[in-house]
C-alpha cells in the first residue's frame, strides 16, 4: 500500500551522498555567473540561427538568378522549378529561404503566397512530407480543419494538402532540402503534376537542394519533364568571403574581446576545409567557448587552434570508434611512425612491423600481412588513410605507401583513449 503522508524533511537523509552537495554548489556557481565577459549574443553564431539580409554576404548573385527565377510568383503566376545544388555550408538552405520570404513580403495585395521548408533528411517517406506539408501550410481557424500529425494514408494527406492549398493560398513555394534523401522521387511527382491532375488551382513551385550534383540527373525521366527545373549551383566560399561572414557577426562578441587575426584564421581553417561557412562560423564559437572556460578576457589565435583541433577531434573520434580494434591498432602503428619521423608516407611492410609490436605489447592476436593489407584498403576506402603506388624500380618493385590523412597526434590521442590500447608502452618506433 503506498504511504501518502508528508515526507518527514527535517531527518538527516542517510542515503544523501555528501557529493551531491558540492555538485549543487558546483552547477549553482556556474548558472548563477552573470557577466559573460567574452559573448554578448551567442546565438549569432549558432547553427540554427537565420541571419538577416545584412549580415548574407557573397551571394548577390545566386539571390539575383533565384529571384529572376520565382519572379512570376509575386503576381500570381507559376514560379519555376529550381535545383539548387553545392557542396555542404555555401549557403544553399539560407538564400532558398531568403528569397522565398522576399516573394511572400513583396507579393501584390491581390496574391496570396505562401512558403514552407522541408527536410527531407527527417521526413524522408512521401506519407511523413505530405503530412508535415499538409500541417505547416493549414491554418484551421482559416479552412475550419485539422490535420493529425499520424495516422491518416498518404493519399488522405495529399488530399487535404491540395485542399489546404486551395483554400488559402494562390501561389506557394516549397523548398525541399536535403531532396535527395527522400526514398523515391513520388513528391516530387506529386507537387510538378499538381495543376495538371486538377488537384489545385493553387501554383507550386518547387525549390530542391542537394549536395550530389548527380542527383537531377539520376531522377525519373517523368519527373524531370514535369518539374522541368532550372539549376543553380553555389560554389564554395574563398577565405575573403568567409572573412566578410564572419565580420558581419562581429556582435556575437563583447567589443574588442575578439583579438587581431582571429576572425582571419577561422576563415582561412574554413577555406582550406571545403569553403564551409559553417565550420568557418563553428570554429569561431568554440574558440569563443575555450577563452570563456580558460577565464580569457580575450580570443586569441591560440583559442582558434585550439577549436579547429578540437573540432578535428570530435570529427574523427566519431569516425574511429566505430572501427575494429585491429584497425585501430594498423592505424596506431601508422601514426606511431609518423610521429617518430619526418616523412609522412610509409611502406606497408614497416607498418606492418610496427602493427606486430603493438599487438605484442597489448597481448593481441596478430593478423597475417595479407589481412592486414586488406585493412589498410578498408582505412583508406573509409577516408582515414591514403594509400599510393609507387615503382622502386627493378629492385625493389612495387610497393603501397600508407599516409594518414589526419594529424598523426589526433589519430594517436583518440586511439589512447580506448581502454584496450591505454597499457600499450611509449617509444615503440624502434625496429
Ligand atoms: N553568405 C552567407 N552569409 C552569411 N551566413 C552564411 C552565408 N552562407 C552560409 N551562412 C551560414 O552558414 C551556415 C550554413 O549555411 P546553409 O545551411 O545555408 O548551407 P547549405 O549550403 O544549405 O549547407 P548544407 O548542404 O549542409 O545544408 C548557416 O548558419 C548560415 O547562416
Amino acid at each position: 500500500m503506498e504511504d501518502d503522508s508528508p515526507e518527514d524533511t527535517s531527518a538527516p537523509d542517510e542515503t544523501a551522498d555528501p557529493r551531491d552537495d558540492e555538485q549543487v554548489n558546483i552547477a549553482k556557481e556556474i548558472f548563477s555567473r552573470q557577466e559573460d565577459p567574452i559573448f554578448a549574443n551567442k546565438s549569432l553564431l549558432e547553427i540554427s540561427h537565420i541571419p538577416s539580409f545584412e549580415r548574407i554576404v557573397g551571394r548577390d548573385e545566386e539571390i539575383r538568378k533565384l529571384s529572376e527565377e520565382l519572379r512570376g510568383a509575386v503576381q500570381g503566376y507559376s514560379p519555376e522549378n529550381v535545383i539548387v545544388y553545392g557542396k555542404t555550408g555555401t549557403g544553399k538552405s539560407l538564400v532558398s529561404k531568403y528569397v522565398s520570404s522576399q516573394a511572400v513580403s513583396n507579393a501584390h495585395t491581390d496574391v496570396n503566397i505562401g512558403f514552407q521548408y522541408l527536410d527531407c533528411s527527417t521526413d524522408n517517406t512521401e506519407t511523413q512530407a505530405a503530412s508535415t506539408l499538409a500541417r505547416s501550410f493549414n491554418d484551421s481557424s482559416k479552412t475550419g480543419f485539422d490535420i493529425p500529425e499520424r495516422g491518416l494514408s498518404t493519399a488522405a494527406y495529399y488530399k487535404r494538402l491540395w485542399r489546404t492549398l486551395e483554400e488559402l493560398y494562390d501561389v506557394v513555394i516549397i523548398i525541399l532540402d536535403e531532396a535527395d534523401m527522400m526514398a523515391d522521387d513520388n513528391l516530387l511527382m506529386k507537387l510538378s503534376r499538381a495543376g495538371e491532375s486538377g488537384n489545385t488551382d493553387c501554383r507550386i513551385g518547387v525549390i530542391a537542394i542537394s549536395n550530389k550534383i548527380e542527383w537531377a540527373d539520376d531522377l525519373n525521366e517523368r519527373v524531370k519533364s514535369s518539374l522541368q527545373p532550372k539549376e543553380l549551383s553555389f560554389h564554395p566560399y574563398d577565405a575573403d568571403q568567409l572573412e566578410e561572414i564572419l565580420q558581419h557577426r562581429r556582435d556575437a562578441f563583447k567589443p574588442d574581446v575578439l583579438e587581431d587575426g582571429v576572425v582571419q584564421l577561422c576563415a582561412a581553417y574554413a577555406a582550406s576545409d571545403f569553403g564551409d561557412a559553417r565550420k568557418a562560423i563553428d570554429i569561431l564559437r568554440h574558440a569563443g567557448n575555450i577563452a570563456y572556460e580558460r577565464n580569457a578576457a580575450n580570443v586569441t589565435e591560440q583559442h582558434v587552434q585550439d577549436a579547429r583541433t578540437k573540432a578535428e577531434k570530435d570529427r574523427f573520434k566519431e569516425l574511429i570508434e566505430g572501427i575494429p580494434q585491429q584497425a585501430k591498432a594498423s592505424l596506431l602503428a601508422l601514426a606511431i611512425l609518423s610521429l617518430n619521423s619526418e616523412q609522412e608516407e610509409f611502406p606497408t611492410q614497416l607498418v606492418y612491423r610496427q602493427y606486430q609490436n603493438i599487438c605484442e605489447n597489448i597481448d593481441q592476436g596478430v593478423r597475417s600481412e595479407r589481412r592486414f593489407r586488406d585493412i589498410l584498403k578498408e582505412l583508406a576506402f573509409l577516408g582515414i588513410v591514403d594509400n599510393r603506388k609507387e615503382n622502386l624500380g627493378r629492385s625493389g618493385g612495387i610497393t603501397l605507401l600508407n599516409r594518414l590523412v589526419e594529424e598523426p597526434e589526433i589519430v594517436y590521442e583518440i586511439i589512447r583513449e580506448d581502454s584496450r590500447f591505454a597499457s600499450l608502452t611509449n617509444h615503440l618506433s624502434d625496429n
